[in-house]
């Protein structure tokens, strides 16, 4: 569920410093890997990206270098290919005109397109990522064009062939060396995205755009206007100004519940729907359904305490709701991020450990109800119970905000792996056990999409899949739920890491202008930014790359290079 982000500034200042504190915003979206590749006056890209937070990445000298007024930012958190530093985004390809690509979501149908792209557009792929599956069907669908220069009627008939060729969630942002900045979102609208425009500070009439995962972003950069893209629709943003389309006929639009429960920002509002809105309607339901279980099981409860951050809105509401004291009882580090999107089993148990701190005096000979806002491979509140008896409380019950997980998410949430699940083949009564609680209540699928759609009637279905196992864009059978989990399960998912880590592939996905070349240096000065450059651009920087094996572990990228298309 990574953020996504791109700028234009109408007085063409360097963009890069604001890309990045967008980007910060949208750090809960991912945290492995982060990147920013703004286009300068003469039409170079300037790259920085590589594994790591926005903060400890995106500092001010490696911003300092990124010149231009427009860019693209991502922030990551993988859910197809490796973690490896040669995945981070935005992706770029030279040919044709020089493209920039940030992808938030997943692809489902990424072996037909691999074949088709080796097949029948000659296109190298050089990671295991989706992303560059897609950047690479755009890029040929631009191609097709054959022209020297393209316009806004090119690039929408581009998005159109690739949504029409592609399967999955995705909403992306890319940009065009020397032409602009532009976005689309999948005909379902699974994954989330709008735009924003800020009158311009420096030039009188002028308007600056963004577009972005969250509406939060154009909140606190001080844009204002927030305006969802539609399923299927893309929006074209040049210096001239803005024009959107619809590419292809909406499909039945079902964003992602789970962007409700736990993904987005509170302070977001997401198709229409406000985040913290949501979950307090989840805090009422939840309360109505723990009311009826605990007079039936006989159980009072003293108190109710919450698992920071995302559960804290719905369980105060809970609380109130129920006439309990809501209570702080667990202390989170504020400097340890989210520990769901962390790579690796051990890392999130150890994590929930370093982040949360039970203060026993809240816990000690009371019946406590713990809430959480989901229950996923049940890490957290394992562990956190494990917790709540050591501080002393008597009895143990457990509140998830969300209906118990039993399907593998296939559409940007990393939990392909049905066995990984604590819900999978588990009654109720089997996951207080495994999770060790005396008593464990779930919000009903009913109760949780109607939190959301009462505060927006028109969207009239939610991407509920992981919940009920019926995927909104066709195409998963039990096949693919196990191919997938083949790929992806933590296993498989720790090979992977390791063998995208080693120099030699991050020399070769230089060649992608990926990651890990020169700062600072142009690439050589490629002129024509119409032409087909085929596949000048790998040798040029595995070149630069191997001389520079030994820093390229190390940095993230700066890659200057491509001239304009203006
Ligand atoms: O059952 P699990 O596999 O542990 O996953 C569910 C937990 O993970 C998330 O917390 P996280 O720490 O990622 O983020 P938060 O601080 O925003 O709550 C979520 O809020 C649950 O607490
Ligand atoms: N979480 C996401 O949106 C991931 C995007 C893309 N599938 C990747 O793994 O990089
Ligand atoms: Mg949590």
């Amino acid at each position: 569920m990574c953020g996504i982000l791109a700028v234009l500034l109408a007085s063409q200042n360097n963009v890069a410093s604001e890309i990045a504190e967008g980007l910060q915003l949208l750090q809960h979206r991912g945290q492995d890997a982060c990147g920013v590749v703004t286009c300068g006056p003469k039409g170079r890209f300037y790259q920085c990206k590589g594994n790591g937070m926005v903060r400890d990445l995106l500092d001010a000298k490696n911003l300092s270098q990124l010149i231009g007024g427009m860019g693209v930012g991502h922030a990551r958190y993988p859910t197809a290919g490796s973690s490896a530093q040669s995945e981070a985004q935005p992706f770029y390809v030279n040919s044709p005109y020089g493209l920039v690509f940030a992808h938030n979501g997943n692809l489902i149908n990424t072996d037909h397109l691999r074949y088709y792209l080796d097949h029948y557009a000659h296109r190298h792929i050089n990671t295991s990522s989706d992303s560059e599956l897609l950047l690479n069907l755009l890029a040929d669908a631009l191609q097709k064009t054959g022209k020297f220069r393209i316009d806004e009627d090119d690039i929408f008939r581009a998005i159109r062939e690739v949504m029409q060729m592609t399967s999955g969630g995705y909403a992306c942002t890319a940009m065009i060396a020397g032409y602009g900045i532009f976005g689309f979102r999948d005909p379902n609208g699974i994954r989330p995205m709008g735009w924003a425009k800020r009158k311009s500070e420096t030039v009188p009439g002028g308007f600056d755009y963004m577009m972005a995962s969250e509406s939060v972003v154009c909140d606190a950069l001080g844009y204002s206007d927030w305006t969802d893209i539609k399923p299927g629709e893309a929006i074209i943003v040049t210096q001239d100004g803005v024009k959107t389309m619809q590419c292809t006929p909406a499909r039945t639009f079902a964003p992602d519940v789970f962007e409700y429960v736990y993904f987005a920002r509170p302070d977001s509002v997401v198709d229409g729907i406000s985040v913290y809105r949501a979950r307090m309607a989840m805090g009422d339901a939840l309360a109505a359904t723990a009311k009826a279980q605990l007079d039936k099981a006989g159980i009072k409860v003293d108190v109710v305490i919450p698992v920071p951050d995302t559960s804290r809105v719905a369980a105060l509401q809970l609380a109130q709701n129920l006439n309990i004291p809501y209570r702080e009882g667990f202390v989170k580090n504020r400097y340890v991020g989210r520990t769901f999107i962390m790579p690796g089993q051990e890392l999130r148990r150890k994590n929930v450990r370093r982040k949360l701190n039970a203060m026993a005096l809240e816990f000690a000979g009371k019946n406590v109800m713990i809430v959480d806002d989901s229950i996923v491979r049940g890490t957290t509140s394992k562990e956190i119970i494990v917790m709540a008896r050591e501080a002393g409380a008597k009895k143990v019950i457990m509140a998830s905000c969300a209906p118990p997980i039993r399907y593998p998410c296939v559409y940007g949430i990393d939990m392909p792996s049905r066995h990984e699940l604590v819900a999978h083949d588990r009654t109720e009564d089997e996951i207080a056990e495994y999770i060790g609680a005396d008593h464990i209540i779930f919000q009903s699928l009913d109760d949780l999409v109607s939190s959301c759609q009462r505060l927006n009637p028109s969207i009239e279905r939610f991407e509920c899949s992981v919940f009920n196992g019926e995927y909104v864009t066709g195409g998963v059978d039990e096949a693919y739920l196990s191919h997938i989990e083949g790929l992806r399960n933590d296993n498989a998912k720790r090979k992977a890491g390791q063998q995208g880590a080693g120099p030699a592939l991050v020399n070769i996905n230089g060649a992608n202008a990926s990651n890990v070349v020169l700062a600072s240096q142009p690439l050589g000065d490629v002129t024509g930014g119409g032409e087909v450059a085929g596949g000048g651009d790998i040798s040029q920087v595995v070149g630069l790359s191997n001389e520079n094996a030994g820093e390229a572990k190390e940095s993230p990228s700066i890659v200057v290079g491509l001239d304009n298309q203006r």
